[in-house]
């Protein structure tokens, strides 16, 4: 999605150019595949034929003055009038069709937003297969990428004001200092890779490579030629000279070994002696290679443990163990949360070109009390996704996620609605019940109106119709 803050549409310009027979929103229409416009109540002002027919709705139906969300429940012209800037080139699917879209605040004279115009402009996307190759190519390229990546992070990058993260830092500095291995300790998705990164910048051989290699990621087949190198005709494929591997690309660096306990035992014999000999042995060939590198391995799992079952050489677990940092889990330096958040929200924005959003009061208790099981990458997800599912100009816990995955309120229902009580109901028939019950009492309670409904039951509007219409088709 792509938006632009000083671009809108003047609404009395256009006004003034309406003819007697043609109205000015048609002369709008006659350059794209569909258009709608929306008052400053997101309640719809026009609709073109064309756009009609694409959501299937027939040309006697009158819609001036329905809110668009009970239409459209995924529309984000909600979003443009609140921000009051456009988005252009946005994909939205509309009756299963992905579509390109455009949108467009109208303002008055002084800049007010009036109300908010979204125009089609393709619906056959054949025509964007170009662009589609390109974009899947790029994406290839760089999911390869992934097994080699450069140093980008320094210390500093490393956010979090606990005390926890500062002793962090510490004892990175001091070990960027030292040429010895570091074992990085941690959950996944605690920065482990950033730290390793961080660490290389800060110490003598940030003039050299930092090439890591996530040991997951590789088959087994491929672990030794990948990371040794191999030697000409080692097997057939092979480059005329051989292949480097990545112990020697790293030569003069530092060797970032993500997922250590998922290396293959008799690699890790290949290893040690990398580490003891600082020689190399490529596949298929009898000669050795001296090479200097720092290694850096980071694992998730218990090595000893591992140690203890077999799985893991003992040798290379002391020989890798020399210095072992621990990074500590989300949930366990909660304070870091607000900082990571407004750095986050910062750079997803900045790079998605979408107008600044907050978080509500309510997300970030939300964000305060959930238990992180993925840690700092879990929670810029989630935000990434806060971002793309906001219809305001903030972010509310439901964007986030937050109750995905909790068991729904039907458990704490069906202990005192009779209704809920019939032992043969599926789940989502008592989901279903409960979403009704729900939204019955809180229609009642606010006299029907939908935007305090949706309010009262911490959902936006756009959910709340999706609700309704779910509950109206399962009568
Ligand atoms: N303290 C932090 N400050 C800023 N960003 C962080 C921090 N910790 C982690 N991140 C970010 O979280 C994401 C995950 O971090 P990283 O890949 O370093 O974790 P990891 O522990 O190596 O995970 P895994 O074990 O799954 O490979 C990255 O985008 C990283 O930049």
């Amino acid at each position: 999605m792509i938006n632009s803050p000083g671009q809108h549409i003047c609404l009395d310009d256009l006004l003034s150019r309406q003819t007697s027979d043609q109205h000015p929103f048609e002369l709008l229409s006659s350059l794209c595949e569909g258009a709608i416009a929306v008052d400053a109540d997101c309640r719809i002002i026009w609709m073109s034929p064309k756009y009609r027919q694409l959501i299937n709705i027939p040309e006697d139906k009158e819609l001036i003055g329905t809110p668009i969300e009970e239409l459209l429940p995924t529309t984000q012209l909600p979003r443009v009038l609140k921000s009051g800037k456009p988005t252009f080139v946005d994909l939205m699917q509309i009756n299963r069709r992905w579509c390109v879209v455009t949108r467009m605040p109208l303002k008055d004279h002084d800049g007010t937003v009036m109300g908010a115009i979204g125009f089609i402009f393709y619906t056959e996307l054949e025509s964007l297969g170009p662009l589609f190759d390109k974009f899947a190519r790029l994406k290839r390229q760089l999911e390869q990428q992934k097994l080699i990546r450069p140093s980008r992070y320094a210390l500093d990058d490393l956010i979090g004001q606990s005390s926890v993260v500062q002793q962090l830092k510490r004892q990175a500095r001091r070990a960027a200092l030292l040429d010895t291995t570091v074992l990085l300790l941690g959950e996944t998705g605690t920065g482990k890779e950033l730290l390793a990164q961080g660490i290389h910048h800060a110490s003598p051989r940030n003039g050299g490579p930092f090439v890591g290699i996530n040991m997951a990621a590789l088959p087994e087949s491929l672990v030794e030629a990948e990371l040794f190198g191999a030697a000409p005709g080692a097997y057939t494929g092979i480059e005329k000279g051989g292949r480097k591997g990545k112990v020697q690309l790293a030569n003069g660096g530092t060797l970032f070994l993500d997922e250590i306990a998922e290396m293959p035992l008799a690699m890790q014999a290949k290893l040690l002696r990398v580490l003891q000999e600082r020689e190399v042995e490529a596949l298929g060939s009898n000669s050795l290679e001296q090479v200097d590198v720092r290694v850096i391995a980071a694992t998730s799992k218990n090595l000893k443990q591992l140690v203890d079952e077999g799985e893991f050489r003992a040798d290379l677990y002391y020989r890798l163990n020399v210095l072992p940092i621990r990074l500590a889990p989300l949930r366990d330096r909660k304070e870091d949360i607000p900082l990571l958040c407004q750095h986050m929200l910062e750079s997803i924005q900045k790079q998605a070109q979408i107008p600044a959003l907050e978080l509500t009061d309510s997300a970030r208790q939300w964000l305060y009390q959930y238990s992180w099981p993925g840690n700092v990458r879990e929670l810029h997800n989630r935000l990434e996704r806060g971002c793309v599912m906001a219809e305001g100009s903030a972010i509310e816990p439901e964007d986030l996620g937050a109750f995905d995955d909790l068991p729904t309120s039907e458990t704490c229902i069906t202990s005192f609605s009779p209704q809920l009580r019939a032992p043969s109901l599926s789940l989502s028939e008592i989901r279903l019940r409960t979403d009704k019950i729900a939204l019955e009492q809180a229609l009642e309670k606010t006299g029907g109106n939908k935007s305090k409904t949706a309010k009262l039951l911490g959902i936006s509007r756009a959910t709340l119709y999706e609700r309704l219409k779910k509950c109206q088709a399962n009568k």
